[in-house]
């Protein structure tokens, strides 16, 4: 399914540029983040967790906030040029925390910044794979 859209959005020439993305769906790949465990009482906007309380930071919604970002609904890397291009994406802004953030970042981060969205493209569109 991945590479039939692949064929059809990007065609067959096995090259895929910044001109495709606007035609591919758009997931984020950690739409949650890992779970914390709250070690006493805290509250953070006026929602209160007792201590024990297991949390999950909801990484979709905070990176589709109309109060940080632009038609937060449209995919537009160029943003990152403009308004975002000083966001750090190794957890130090909280308005975009890709990778999760403090000791549970994600570990993965450097491999995945280098190689992964070219690897992953190049699999999907040249193997048939199923599960
Ligand atoms: C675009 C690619 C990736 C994204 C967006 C991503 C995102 C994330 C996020 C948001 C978390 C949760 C961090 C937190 O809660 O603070 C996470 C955890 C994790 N990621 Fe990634 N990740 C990616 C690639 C990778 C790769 C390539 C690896 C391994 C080679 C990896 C291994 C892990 C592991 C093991 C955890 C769990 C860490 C823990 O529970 O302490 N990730 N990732």
């Amino acid at each position: 399914m991945a590479q039939d859209e692949l064929d059809t959005q990007v065609g067959k020439h096995w090259q895929v540029d910044e001109i495709d993305i606007k035609n591919l769906v758009y997931f984020p790949a950690a739409p949650l983040s890992a779970p914390r465990q709250a070690m006493e009482d805290c509250t953070v906007a006026d929602l209160h967790s007792p201590a024990g309380t297991c949390l999950l930071v909801n990484l979709w919604k905070l990176h589709r906030d109309p109060n940080i970002w632009s038609n937060p609904l449209e995919f537009q890397p160029e943003r990152f040029l403009k308004e975002g291009a000083s966001l750090d994406v190794r957890g130090k802004d909280f308005e975009y925390v890709p990778f999760g953030s403090g000791r549970r970042i994600c570990p993965g981060i450097s491999l995945a910044l280098q190689v992964l969205h070219l690897t992953l493209v190049r699999l999907l569109h040249g193997f048939e794979m199923g599960i």
